[in-house]
């Protein structure tokens, strides 16, 4: 368990990490969500105690981590640190991290077995790929056999294959009961990924909640319906005690509507559709407008709260992969944790 209590960071008169309170929970991914400038990687580091806090208190399993006694045991993490020796062979990297934690050598091939780099092992580190790096980074996380782990931006700039492994690896850690933290700026990741959710805007803290609550919450489903008689339309939903919102367009949206409903409500009274269909606002808009009041440069065009930003219905945590990915960050990948 990780307890934030207050937690706070000043650079001069940047407040990059404001008040924060929350507590991160085993047996579940809690995602740590906020637009880039956030301050996630700001309050990761002081969990690690990387970064000395303004004000506030973080602690792990109780104690600080400066008073942990073997803390790779305690807390692994992947940050952003870019303190991958890459002269090193994966395994050398791997051995070094485990000698000066007091962790058995043997510890150093069952990690390399577990994020699938046995047949690298030997190479040096500075030939891999971003999604190698990034296991290998992982691989020195697991080295402990930490109950609590922690991610910075893990699938950042990754291929499909590396971000299904590295989301089915967060998930079977937090199935063994450990504490799993994950920082991201996509909704659409931590959709597929958290079951809680922790999101920041400013080094504020946004929303405290469970997954399952803001989809509840967020996602707004509604019926979208063209007709080239509105009017007519408009009296037959009136006479079944349906209120329509008029678009832009002029187009109907009938929120929470049932589409075969409406559909055989048209039928009966002979009116012509061009359109009937469910649609449901993106996780990734109500992240947007959750953060809106929050993020720090805004590119040109709408933020949120465009209905032309509502998706059409096909899954519910409409993953877009791809779409959007825009990999705010170096990922040069390491533990974060090298001496
Ligand atoms: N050493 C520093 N000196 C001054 N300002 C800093 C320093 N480190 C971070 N900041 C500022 O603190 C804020 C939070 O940064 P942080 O990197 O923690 O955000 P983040 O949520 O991790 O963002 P990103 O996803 O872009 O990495 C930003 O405005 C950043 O410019």
């Amino acid at each position: 368990m990780i307890e934030l209590q207050g937690l706070t960071k000043r650079y001069g008169d940047k407040t990059a990490v404001d008040h924060l309170t929350f507590t991160v929970r085993p047996g579940v991914v809690t995602g740590f969500l906020g637009p880039n400038g956030a301050g996630k990687s700001t309050t990761m580091r002081m969990m690690l105690d990387l970064d000395n806090p303004t004000a506030g208190d973080v602690r792990i399993d109780g104690k600080h981590y400066r008073d942990l006694n073997e803390p790779f045991k305690y807390i692994g993490a992947l940050l952003d640190a870019k303190a991958i020796h890459g002269g090193r062979t994966a395994y050398n990297h791997l051995l070094c991290l485990a000698q000066s934690n007091r962790i058995p050598a043997s510890r150093v091939d069952e990690v390399l077995e577990t994020v699938g780099l046995s047949s690298v092992a030997k190479k040096r580190s500075k030939g891999f790929s971003l999604g190698m790096g990034q296991r290998l980074g992982i691989a020195g996380a697991l080295l402990g056999d930490p109950e609590i782990l922690m991610f910075d931006e893990p699938v950042n700039g990754l291929d499909p294959e590396g971000i299904h492994w590295i989301r089915n690896l967060m998930k079977d850690l937090a199935a063994q009961g450990r504490t799993v933290f994950v920082s991201s700026h996509l909704m659409s990741e931590m959709a597929l990924t958290a079951e809680h959710l922790v999101v920041i805007g400013q080094g504020r803290l946004l929303a405290d909640t469970s997954m399952a609550d803001f989809i509840a919450t967020n996602s707004r489903s509604y019926v979208r319906v063209r007709t080239p008689d509105p009017e007519r339309l408009r009296d037959a939903l009136a006479a079944a005690q349906i209120i329509p919102v008029v678009t832009g367009d002029g187009s109907f949206e009938i929120e929470g509507g049932d589409p075969a409903r409406i559909g055989e409500l048209a039928a009966k009274h002979q009116l012509t559709l061009h359109e009937l269909s469910p649609q449901r606002a993106s996780l990734e808009e109500a992240f947007m407008q959750l953060t809106a009041d929050s993020v720090e440069y805004h590119a040109g065009g709408h933020l949120a709260g465009d209905p032309a930003g509502a998706v059409p219905v096909t899954d519910p945590a409409a993953p877009q992969w791809g779409a959007g990915w825009s990999g705010g960050k170096d990922s040069t990948p390491s533990t974060g944790k090298e001496s």
